[in-house]
């Protein structure tokens, strides 16, 4: 063999062994990210450490469309290459007072109630058809029968004995009427704060589009706004876009999300790789968003029954949020109860508040389940969402 040939077989010899070195290193470094026996379904995706803190998107103009596109003259555009960007977080505000500050809101569409009620009330010599249309009216927000009933027998009475027409003396009953039938002794605390020497597991289930991830992404902002380490899990295995959806609501804040590389993965398994996840990280608080389903597809409720079940093999669940969209009445009703049935509900999320005159599903929905409603969402900004608050509720719907 020839001094060319031997070079050339070390050659060969010394590329194969260093593709391979380099083979190894970059599985194992794509390997780093995943977690224990799970390994090859779900990653964990932490965001982008950053220097610099920015105040939310939501009110800041956004870049006009064509940006990016520089006109040099003579109708000849070019693109032009965007400036490297230092990645940013955004600083939530903070969870004290946001229902007071989204009063407005609740009042701008709920006020109508108030309103009505107290021109009734105060118009004197209240007969029979001037009862009726109170309680109409109270129906129509979403009161439910037996509060109705119950409100309009109160008022009667006070009206009876007192017999007042003064606008101020009407308001000052009715408020505290709706009050006592909102119940300020319920317990509305989120179960955010670790347990022991493990993170509170909270679940956020719920029907398609009511706005759970929504609410999962707007829930870790509270959180953070409190200096919680939240950690954030896509159990929603089943729309495609749900995890991308999740993980950007957690990188805007600093958030990690623990998410599967496979559309259609088992969420019970993701879900256990989240609260896995939190524990090891040390977190606060970890936060799993399910798919949205329908509570008459019995499989779809078996399968949530299913997710509660594997996560509590590894940790109690200390907080299981039902989504409910505040616009759907009656069939929310419904929906509360059947989700009640499969998955222990621990506190109601009544979202887009903010588009509807049916404040009094807040009253109907806790009677129903005897579950308090800890959260209402009143809008689509980052941080429309309040820890439920009875009496800025009530102030906000009688004016
Ligand atoms: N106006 C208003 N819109 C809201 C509120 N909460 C959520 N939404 C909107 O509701 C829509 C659905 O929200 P998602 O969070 O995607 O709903 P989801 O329940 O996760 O959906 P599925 O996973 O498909 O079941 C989005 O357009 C949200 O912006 C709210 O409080 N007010």
């Amino acid at each position: 063999m020839s001094g060319v040939d031997s070079l050339w077989e070390i050659l060969v010899v010394a590329t194969v062994v260093a593709l391979a070195g380099l083979a190894v290193i970059v599985g194992l470094v794509r390997g780093g990210g995943k977690r224990g026996g799970k390994s090859d379904t779900t990653t964990i995706e932490r965001p982008p450490t950053t220097p610099v803190e920015v105040e939310p998107d939501g009110d800041r103009p956004q870049p006009p469309p064509g940006e990016g596109v520089e006109d040099i003259g003579g109708g000849v555009a070019v693109e032009v290459e965007p400036e490297p960007t230092t990645p940013t977080l955004e600083r939530p505000a903070s969870a004290r007072g946001r229902l007071a500050r989204l009063r407005a809101r609740l009042a701008r569409s709920n006020n109508a109630i108030g309103n009505a009620l107290l021109a009734l009330l105060s118009s004197g010599g209240l007969d029979e058809q001037s009862w009726e249309d109170v309680e109409d009216t109270l129906l129509q927000a979403d009161l439910g029968v037996e509060a109705t009933d119950e409100l309009v027998g109160k008022l009667r009475t006070r009206v009876q004995v007192d017999g007042a027409t003064d606008p101020e003396v009407v308001k000052g009953w009715l408020r505290e009427e709706l009050l006592a039938l909102v119940d300020p002794s319920m317990d509305r605390r989120v179960a955010a704060s670790r347990v022991g020497d493990r993170p509170a597991v909270i679940l956020v289930v719920g029907v398609n589009g009511t706005g759970k991830t929504t609410t999962v992404g707007k829930l870790a902002r509270v959180l953070v706004a409190e200096d919680k380490d939240v950690v954030l899990g896509a159990a929603d295995t089943f729309r495609a876009a749900a995890a991308d959806q999740l993980q950007t609501w957690g990188e805007r804040v600093g958030v990690p999300t623990v998410r599967s590389d496979r559309e259609g993965a088992d969420p019970a398994s993701v879900a256990f790789d989240a609260v896995k996840s939190a524990t090891e990280y040390e977190a606060d608080v970890v936060i799993v968003d399910t798919a949205g389903r329908l509570h008459n597809k019995a499989g779809l409720m078996d399968e949530l029954s299913k997710v509660k079940r594997v996560i509590e093999k590894q940790s109690p669940i200390d907080e299981v949020l039902l989504v409910l969209d505040a616009t759907t009445g009656q069939n929310g009703m419904r929906q509360a109860e059947v989700f009640g049935e499969a998955v222990n509900i621990t506190g109601i999320v009544l979202s887009k508040l903010d588009g509807t005159a049916k404040g009094g599903i807040v009253v109907n929905v806790q009677r129903r389940l005897g579950v308090p409603v800890k959260l209402v969402g009143l809008g689509e900004g980052p941080d429309d969402l309040a820890p439920f608050d009875p009496e800025a509720f009530v102030d906000a719907i009688i004016g």
